[in-house]
C-alpha cells in the first residue's frame, strides 16, 4: 500500500511570464522510501506547501519529474494519483456533518455501511473526535475542523499521505498527544506521509527524516539527529535546534602549540584557544590555512563553571525544566543552557569551557568544514 516518493530537479515558478516571476521551489531533488515519515520543514515562504502541492496535483510543476512508486505523475490529475492530502484550510464541506465528510473519503472504496462506519470510528478515536461526529463543520471548533480534514486524508487507503500543517490550529497539550497516536498510526499501517511545518518540534517528534528548505532550495535531507550533530552548512546549524546554536566569525592561527581563534571583526580580540593536540591532524591543516571561518557552538555543550574562560553573566533564567544562560565574553555574547539551576547572577564572573570536540566549523561561505573531531 505505501509507495516510494521522488522529486526530479523539480522547479516552480509562479507568474512565469511577468515582469517578477516568483521562483518558489528550485531543482529540488528528494527520494522517500515507502513507509517513510518525512517532514517538509523551514520559515513562511521557503516553498514548503508549493512543493506538497506539486505531489497532490494541485499546482503544476513548472520543470522536473514526480514519480510515486515507478508511476511518473506530474502530468496526471490530482484524482489519478491515489494521494490523499490534509489541508491547512480544511476544505470540509459545509452541508455534511464531520462523519459523513470523513465518510466521503471512502466513497471510491465501495465498502459496506458498517466497514464505513467502523474506519469512521476508529480514525475519530484517534484524533479525539468521537463526540463531535454528528456536528457540522460551522459549528465546531478550528481545532475540530483540522482533526476532520486530518481524519478525512488518513481513514481512506492511499499511495501516500500529505499532510499540509496537520496540527496548526490545536492547543500544545492535545498536539503533544496527537502527534504520538498520528505516529503510532502511520507507523503501524506502513503510510508513507509528507507532512508541512515551520516547528520543528514537531517535525522532530513525527519525522524519520526532514527536508529543510530555505529560498525554495533543500538545504539538506536528514534525520532529526543528524540534521542536529551535522548540520550540512550555516543556515541548517542555526535553523535547527532551541536556543539557536552560538556563532563567530574568526580567523585561526596556529603557533606554540595553540589554536588560536581570533575574532575576524576590527577588535580582533582571541575568542577561544585550545591546545594543538586537540584537534585532528586534518583538521588542524584546514584551519591552519589561517582563512576566516564560523564557529558554531550549541548552548548545550557550553560547559558553565568549568575551564579558563571567563565570561560575565548577562542573564540567568530559569524556564522551567532547564537554565538559560546569556553571558558576554570576547567572542561577544554565549547562550548556555543547563539541565539544573544556576546561582550566578547579572554582572557576576562564570567560567565557560566549550570543548574542542564539539566545534562545529563552517567556510566563510557557510560550507559545513568539521564537526567535532570529524571532518565533512
Ligand atoms: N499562487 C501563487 N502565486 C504566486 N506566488 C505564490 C503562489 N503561491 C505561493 N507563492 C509564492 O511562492 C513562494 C513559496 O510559497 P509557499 O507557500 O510554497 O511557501 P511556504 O514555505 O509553504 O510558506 P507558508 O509556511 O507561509 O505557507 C512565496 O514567495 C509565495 O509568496
Amino acid at each position: 500500500m505505501s509507495a516510494s516518493v521522488s522529486l526530479r530537479h523539480v522547479n516552480k515558478v509562479y507568474a512565469q511570464r511577468a515582469k517578477n516571476p516568483i521562483y518558489a521551489v528550485k531543482d529540488f531533488n528528494i527520494e522517500i522510501k515507502p513507509g517513510e515519515i518525512v517532514a517538509l520543514l523551514g520559515s513562511s515562504g521557503c516553498g514548503k506547501t508549493s512543493t506538497l502541492r506539486m505531489i497532490a496535483g494541485f499546482e503544476e510543476v513548472t520543470e522536473g519529474e514526480i514519480l510515486i512508486g515507478d508511476r511518473p505523475v506530474h502530468r496526471l490529475a490530482p484524482a489519478k494519483r491515489n494521494v490523499a492530502m490534509a489541508f491547512e484550510g480544511y476544505s470540509l464541506y459545509p452541508p455534511l456533518t464531520l462523519r459523513q465528510n470523513i465518510a466521503f473519503a471512502l466513497k471510491g472504496e465501495r465498502l459496506d455501511t458498517a466497514e464505513v462506519s467502523r474506519r469512521v470510528d476508529a480514525i475519530s478515536k484517534l484524533l479525539e473526535l468521537d463526540k463531535h461526529l454528528d456536528r457540522y463543520p460551522s459549528s465546531v471548533s478550528a481545532g475540530q475542523q483540522q482533526r476532520a480534514s486530518l481524519g478525512r486524508a488518513l481513514v481512506r487507503k492511499a499511495d501516500i499521505y500529505l499532510l499540509d500543517e496537520p496540527m496548526g490550529q490545536l492547543e500544545p497539550q492535545l498536539r503533544a498527544a496527537l502527534r504520538g497516536r498520528l505516529k503510532r498510526y502511520l507507523r503501524e499501517h506502513r503510510m508513507t506521509a509528507i507532512l508541512v511545518t515551520h516547528d520543528q518540534t514537531e517535525a522532530n517528534a513525527l519525522a524519520d527524516r526532514i527536508a529543510v528548505m530555505e529560498g525554495g532550495r533543500l538545504q539538506q535531507f536528514a534525520s532529526p539527529g543528524e540534521l542536529k550533530d551535522a548540520p550540512a552548512n550555516l543556515f541548517v546549524g542555526t535553523f535547527i535546534g532551541e536556543p539557536p546554536m552560538n556563532v563567530y566569525r574568526v580567523r585561526p592561527s596556529l603557533g606554540e602549540g595553540r589554536v588560536s581563534f581570533r575574532g575576524a571583526g576590527d577588535g580582533k580580540a582571541e575568542v577561544l584557544s585550545y591546545a594543538e593536540s586537540e584537534f585532528s591532524a586534518p583538521i588542524r591543516q584546514l584551519i591552519g590555512k589561517g582563512e576566516e571561518i564560523v564557529l558554531g557552538i550549541r548552548p548545550h555543550d557550553v560547559r558553565v563553571g568549568e575551564g579558563a574562560s571567563l565570561g560575565e553573566i548577562v542573564s540567568n533564567q530559569w524556564i522551567g525544566d532547564q537554565t538559560h544562560m546569556e553571558a558576554a565574553f570576547p567572542g561577544g555574547v554565549i547562550v548556555s543552557t543547563l539541565d539544573a539551576r544556576h546561582p550566578g547572577r547579572m554582572g557576576e564572573p562564570v567560567k565557560l569551557a566549550i570543548p574542542a570536540g564539539k566545534l562545529h566549523i563552517f567556510a566563510g561561505d557557510g560550507r559545513a568544514i568539521a564537526h567535532g573531531t570529524r571532518l565533512v
